[in-house]
């Protein structure tokens, strides 16, 4: 990974500060790969604390730990200001650094205990010049980041990002030296699939189109699809992630009428964005269900988003689900029954 690094910012120096942060978070996530592997007998890493998150979750022992593991290494790089899903507030670094950072230490925390893929993710956006809060530079649309990645803790540990306008990466960790390689010299999103996940159980809390689009998978070749689908729900955003990202297929989590829910689950800043930056570079597509992530302006530093990325064919097609009751009405004539009993 040094020598990738190394090349990219030869080619452009501006690229150095972000450059230093990957090494740091790379660094980081070497320490957080071995104690996640000892699992219990490190200690109950997935037990509930009796604190809460900036969101109102439960934390986890390892939510925190990994908090402070990552937030100290981020005090040795180029870094303003950090945004946490485990801080309610923004901290203040250096502030003659040129980036900022927004990370999700520990995604997936419901997997802790159950040896289900985990990982981090992460955002860099420049700092805005005349912000009259550390908050303001956290603000910007996804589409200004500097850089962004994921860390998965799986089978494989592996770092995915982007730094400046370049392509999707994935390095792996060699645990016998402790170094990540690339493990894919090149990535290309599969422009269609017929693998989809989404939390299912929440079928009834869903808006009409998300209702509509599932129905019609679920029919499967008898439907208006007219083919089988495949369903997967991990409950780690960032191992969907690298599975789309390997092997195409549609991630879903739309807003839903769960009181706190309207935005979906997951936050913009530090989970949409990041992802729909990866997602991009590997010539996928990412929405709210209608628009593009990247162009999302956030509300607040800990704001939600619907999301949903992956296969560039699918994920429009939802987007026309949402935009053109018609079209469904079209393809199905099982929705002239939903519209009329649902929307
Ligand atoms: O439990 P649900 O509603 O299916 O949500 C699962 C989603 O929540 C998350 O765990 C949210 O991330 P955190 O674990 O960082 O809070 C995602 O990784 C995952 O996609
Ligand atoms: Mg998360
Ligand atoms: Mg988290």
């Amino acid at each position: 990974m040094e020598a990738y690094l190394e090349q990219r910012v030869a080619a452009d120096a501006r690229l150095a500060p972000a450059a230093q942060i990957l090494r740091v978070i790379a660094a980081t996530a070497v320490e957080m790969s071995s104690l996640i592997g000892l699992g219990q007998l490190y200690g109950r890493l997935g037990a509930s604390r009796a604190s809460t998150n900036s969101d109102g979750d439960v934390q986890k022992e390892l939510d925190v730990l990994a908090n402070d593991m990552f937030v100290d290494g981020l005090r040795r790089a180029p870094v303003a200001a950090v945004l946490s899903e485990e801080l309610s507030e923004t901290l203040a670094l250096d502030p003659s650094a040129p980036l900022v950072v927004a990370i999700d230490p520990l995604d997936g925390s419901s997997n802790i205990d159950a040896n289900v893929s985990i990982g981090t993710i992460f955002s860099v956006l420049p700092v805005l010049p005349g912000a009259t809060s550390p908050d303001a530079h956290f603000l910007q649309p996804g589409r200004a980041q500097a850089a962004a990645g994921f860390v998965i803790y799986g089978p494989q540990t592996s770092f995915v990002f982007v730094l400046g306008d370049g392509p999707t990466q994935i390095f792996t960790l060699d645990r016998r030296d402790g170094l990540f390689y690339q493990a894919l010299s090149s990535l290309s999103i599969a422009k269609d699939s017929a693998e989809y996940a989404i939390n299912a159980s929440n079928y009834r809390h869903w808006d009409a189109p998300v209702r509509a689009y599932i129905d019609d998978c679920v029919q499967g070749a008898e439907g208006p699809l007219k083919r089988n689908y495949n369903m997967r729900w991990v409950a780690s955003l960032v191992a969907e992630a690298y599975r789309i990202l390997l092997r195409g297929g549609i991630f879903l989590y739309p807003g839903d009428h769960r009181p706190g829910y309207g935005e979906g689950r997951l936050r913009l800043i530090y989970e949409a964005n990041p992802i729909a930056l990866i997602v991009e570079r590997a010539g996928g597509v990412a929405t709210n269900c209608v628009q593009r992530t990247l162009d999302e302006v956030p509300a607040a530093i800990h704001a939600r988003a619907p999301l949903v990325f992956g296969s560039s064919d699918p994920v429009e097609l939802v987007a026309r689900y949402h935009s053109d009751p018609q079209f469904s009405a079209e393809r199905s004539p099982l929705f002239g029954r939903r519209g009329l009993m649902r929307l």
